[in-house]
């Protein structure tokens, strides 16, 4: 499906809100995940997981020094729509880890991202950084894809699922050696993620059910998460003083998307993140 036809599906979605976006989106990646299953079945895509290059530390890459940036590979969205044509997400993302990205974020979901495995791939050949696999994750045969595919971080959407299936999706992710980055959107969520054992929590300013965008959710919910957690302030930020605002608010790292893709180098507007990021004036998380 085009980007185009995403969002024209996606403003149809805004008519049945009780529904929310995100329930909508689920019910698609259901069938999506069934049908690439009926195609490589979960033994097969576990014995490439097994196969697959050890995964890198991302907890300890984001608790480096300075606020890290997590860049984003992101061609659509429910919200936008297109957002950018993105003819070579290797070379993208190549761009984002020259400018000092500090890992890679990666949309496979399709239908409303226009994102895919394929780009996944292409993206975690081109850099050595830690790569995110950014998607819907319902059941344990996508994190093992993601595995098989040579993703060190898998996202956790903490609306998306009950608390046992998040539990467990977690321990699976953790039990191949991956990092979950378990997202939240409210202080509830926030602790089912730490009942759950997240050690990576990210505070997403959009609601996926209203794809509304509120910039102090990460400031009310940071404050409240205990020091060993890494916090990802995710969505919103358009440049170094979205990114000083939520180091204030004790950000280890800031998750874009949008105001990434959309610019002209990729490249300076990660670096020109980065060096804000890095400042002396700008906040640190106290530890
Ligand atoms: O494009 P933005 O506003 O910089 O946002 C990036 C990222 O936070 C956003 O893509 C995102 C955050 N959580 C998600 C869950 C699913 C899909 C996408 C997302």
């Amino acid at each position: 499906m085009t980007a185009e036809h995403a969002h024209a599906e996606g403003n149809q979605a805004g008519t049945t809100a009780s529904l929310g976006v995100l329930d909508e989106i689920l019910a698609g990646v259901r069938e999506d995940v069934a049908r690439r299953q009926e195609q490589v079945p979960l033994e097969r895509i576990r014995e490439l997981a097994a196969a697959a290059a050890p995964p890198l530390d991302a907890y300890a890459a984001l608790r480096q020094p300075g606020v890290a940036v997590i860049a984003e590979v992101k061609r659509a969205s429910p919200s936008k729509g297109k957002l950018a044509e993105i003819a070579d997400p290797a070379e993208l993302a190549g761009e984002y880890a020259a400018g000092g990205a500090r890992a890679i974020s990666v949309l496979t979901e399709g239908r409303w991202f226009g994102g895919s495995l394929e780009d996944f791939a292409a993206v975690r050949a081109a850099v050595k950084v830690p790569v995110l696999r950014k998607d819907f994750v319902v059941s344990s045969y996508q994190v093992h894809e993601a595995r098989a595919y040579g993703a060190d971080l898998v996202l956790l959407i903490v609306a998306a699922l009950e608390q046992n299936a998040l539990v467990g999706l977690l321990e699976r992710i953790e039990s191949l050696g991956m990092t979950a980055l378990v997202e939240v959107h409210d202080e509830e969520e926030a602790d089912r993620a730490l009942e759950a054992g997240a050690q990576v929590i990210g505070v997403n300013a959009r609601d996926l059910r209203t794809l509304e965008v509120d910039r102090s959710a990460f400031e009310r919910i940071a404050p409240g998460l205990p020091s060993s957690i890494v916090k990802i302030a995710e969505s919103g930020v358009r440049g170094p003083h979205d990114l000083i605002r939520y180091a204030s608010a004790g950000a280890d790292a800031v998750l874009v998307g949008e105001g990434l893709v959309t610019q002209k180098s990729p490249r300076e507007a990660v670096a020109e993140l980065v060096n804000a990021g890095n400042h002396p004036a700008t906040p640190r998380p106290v530890r």
